[in-house]
């Protein structure tokens, strides 16, 4: 029989005979407060954490788990395939890790551990431009897994390009271009602590290593890191963007260009017309607009507005395999995950990271099953019920 995602239940099981038991909670909703016990405040704050009072990040989950799952019977289950075509590549699954930057502050083994453990799982691994290790030495330690690049459209042309000429010369394929951040959302948990994490790990991140960034600074970054800092939040990303001004992007990379962050459905026509390949539903996490409208409920809008012209893509919120179905049964091609992985690897490293990768994709696998769909494509809105507010 065919390997299946779902197999990781049994093998967990059959450890159990020798006496052993997973190192970490198989509900990843338990991570956070593990890793907070671990860590500390300061960095668990920082990425749990959300803008305003965190009513968007609740309104996310809320709006998931209002969604409830009308199991099928008797639809022949047995043999179930998971892989999902994105971006002209085949998936062996409808998940890639979210691109989460800094994430030297939960391991020191970074994003280099974060995205072996993706190659390992062989699911996508978006590097974060803000990443607290330089682009070429992740892509180093990810052999030929699926590399993808989230880039911050910064102010500054030169710095623009110049990441874009390394993520090409480093075989990043894709381009996610994250929207939702041309300015940093009010974030009263970092702001309480004045915890912005970009000091910790100034010495290695990807922008302090560029040197068309470096170019922009008076002194070297070690001589004066708080103003290397000061530079980093005044020029990583650009208010003043417009949609004419994604001609540049298209222009200098060859590759699909996704665009993360878009909640309305206009906004999907304007990506579709601008020649882009896909889009990201995403609120970030609940970490930029307070007040925001739930992912999840955004959605259905935007595929639709979307047709066949863009790839949809969906994050915010995912903690479980059945909200994955759930966010594929509204429409999305596929799902991004955050936050649990970054607790996976501030527990456990590479280990952390897969385990949180193969936690979710076998609890997907067995609640496809048990809903009585043997592919990511077939789950629709008749899958689902609302229940009221
Ligand atoms: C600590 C942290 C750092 C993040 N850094 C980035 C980033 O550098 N670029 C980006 O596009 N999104 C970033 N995000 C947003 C994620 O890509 C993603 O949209 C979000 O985490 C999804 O929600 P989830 O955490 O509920 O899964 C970050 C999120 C977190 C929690
Ligand atoms: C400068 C912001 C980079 C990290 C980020 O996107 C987040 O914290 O949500």
């Amino acid at each position: 029989m065919a390997k299946h995602w779902a197999d990781f239940q049994y093998e967990i099981y059959l450890q159990g005979m020798t006496g052993s038991v997973p190192r970490l909670p198989t509900d990843l909703t338990r991570l956070e407060e593990l890793t907070e016990q671990r860590l500390g405040q300061g960095p668990v704050g920082y990425v749990a954490g959300s803008a305003g009072s965190g009513s968007t990040a609740a309104a996310n989950r809320a709006a998931l788990d209002r969604r409830r799952i009308v199991p099928r019977m008797l639809r022949d289950v047995e043999q179930r395939d998971l892989s999902v075509e994105v971006l002209g590549r085949s998936l062996p699954a409808p998940l890639a890790l979210a691109p989460v930057g800094v994430l030297s502050i939960m391991h020191p083994e970074a994003e280099p551990a974060a995205a072996r453990a993706a190659a390992a799982q062989g699911v996508p691994y978006i590097l974060s431009s803000a990443s607290s290790t330089p682009m070429e030495e992740v892509a180093g330690a990810m052999g030929d897994g699926e590399r993808w690049f989230q880039l911050y459209w910064a102010k500054d042309r030169e710095v623009t390009a110049s990441f874009l000429a390394r993520a090409k010369a480093a075989g990043f394929t894709a381009l996610f271009v994250t929207l939702d951040t041309p300015l940093l959302g009010w974030r009263p948990r970092d702001l309480d602590r004045a915890y912005l994490p970009f000091l910790h790990c100034v010495g290695t991140a990807n922008y302090f290593s560029d040197p068309a960034f470096r170019a922009g600074l008076a002194k070297p970054v070690q001589e004066d890191p708080q103003a290397a800092v000061r530079h980093f939040v005044g020029m990583f990303a650009d208010p003043a963007k417009t949609w004419p001004d994604l001609a540049f992007l298209r222009e200098n990379w060859d590759g699909p260009i996704v665009l993360k962050g878009v909640l309305h459905p206009d906004d999907a026509r304007r990506a579709a017309e601008a020649g882009v390949d896909g889009v990201v539903v995403s609120n970030h996490g609940g970490r930029q607009v307070a007040g925001s409208v739930a992912a999840a409920d955004a959605l259905p809008r935007v595929v639709e507005a979307a047709g066949d012209r863009l790839t949809v893509l969906f994050d915010s919120g995912i903690r479980t395999g059945d909200d994955i179905f759930k966010a594929l049964a509204l429409g999305a091609r596929a799902v991004l995950v955050g936050r649990p992985y970054a607790y996976g690897l501030g527990l456990d490293g590479q280990a952390g990271v897969e385990h949180v990768i193969r936690c979710l994709l076998a609890e997907f696998d067995l609640t496809l099953a048990l809903s009585g769909h043997s592919r990511p494509t077939t789950p629709s809105a008749d899958d689902l019920t609302e229940e009221a507010r």
